[in-house]
């Protein structure tokens, strides 16, 4: 039997009433992968992570992780989702160090009682995110770095094995963007498969095994210098000449 890959998204489209957001998608991504993940604004991309995190419902289409339907891997901990800042209610009273404990849930039963393995990978996650010394604050009063580098421990404490990336250099000083990008290639040596969403064309190259340039349907997928090509961005980012 072959192994399924990593991340799988077969034939998937999704409209929000009239809009039609992804138009037929498909995608593969194997194991030990980072693929940045571009496009435009409003060309579909935080609806892709959603939809793979189901969060949204496809009209048609399926996703696979490692094999499996999305809710079955989130359950088995293998799937990991950090969100838009926009998405948070960053005024939510919870300590980053209970942010970071979220990603145990499925590891601990119904109790929700950590173990010491629990509170061992929490501490961890926090160590290589350099929060160990910001876990007992607020989650609302961290900076935007901050906030995103807890999001990505939680992530780690879960042991996600398929990385879902919305914008996680968005608002991001550059002392949290290093860290970040050498955690994130940290988890890709360990085996783990990153999807990320991004602005930051410059960085793709250096963080980045893979590009998807998304414009609802897939352009191009492959390696950055296949991708990130004049042709290809004129016409994902809809500058192209008229003929
Ligand atoms: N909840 C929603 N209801 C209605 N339309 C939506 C909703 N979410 C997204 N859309 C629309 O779907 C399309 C794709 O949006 P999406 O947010 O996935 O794009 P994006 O590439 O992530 O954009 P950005 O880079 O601006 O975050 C856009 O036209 C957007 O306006």
């Amino acid at each position: 039997m072959t192994t399924p890959p990593a991340l799988e998204v077969r034939e998937v489209t999704v409209r929000y009433g009239d809009v039609l957001a992804l138009d037929n998608v498909t995608v593969e991504i194997g194991r030990g992968v980072v693929c940045g993940l571009l496009g435009a604004n409003g060309s579909g991309k935080s609806t892709l992570l959603k939809t793979i995190a189901e969060l949204v419902t496809p009209q048609s289409g399926h996703v696979r992780i490692h094999g499996l339907p999305p809710a079955q891997a989130r359950k088995n901990g293998l799937l990991g989702y950090v969100p838009q800042s926009e998405q948070v209610d960053w005024a939510f009273p919870v300590r980053v160090i209970d942010v970071v404990m979220m990603g145990r849930y499925g590891h601990m039963g119904l109790t929700r009682r950590p173990r010491k393995s629990d509170r061992d990978a929490v501490a961890e996650a926090l160590e290589r995110t350099g929060l160990t010394d910001l876990a007992h604050r607020q989650i609302g009063a961290l900076s935007g770095g901050q906030r995103k580098r807890a999001f990505i421990a939680r992530g780690i404490a879960q042991g996600a094995t398929v990385f879902l990336l919305d914008e996680p250099f968005a608002g991001v000083d550059k002392p949290s963007e290093r860290t970040i990008v050498r955690v994130l290639r940290e988890m890709r040596d360990e085996g783990a498969t990153l999807l990320v969403s991004t602005h930051d064309l410059a960085g793709v190259g250096e963080l980045c095994d893979e590009a998807i340039l998304l414009h609802r349907r897939v352009l191009a997928h492959g390696s950055p210098d296949r991708v990130l090509v004049p042709e290809l961005m004129l016409r994902a980012f809809g500058l192209e000449e008229p003929a």
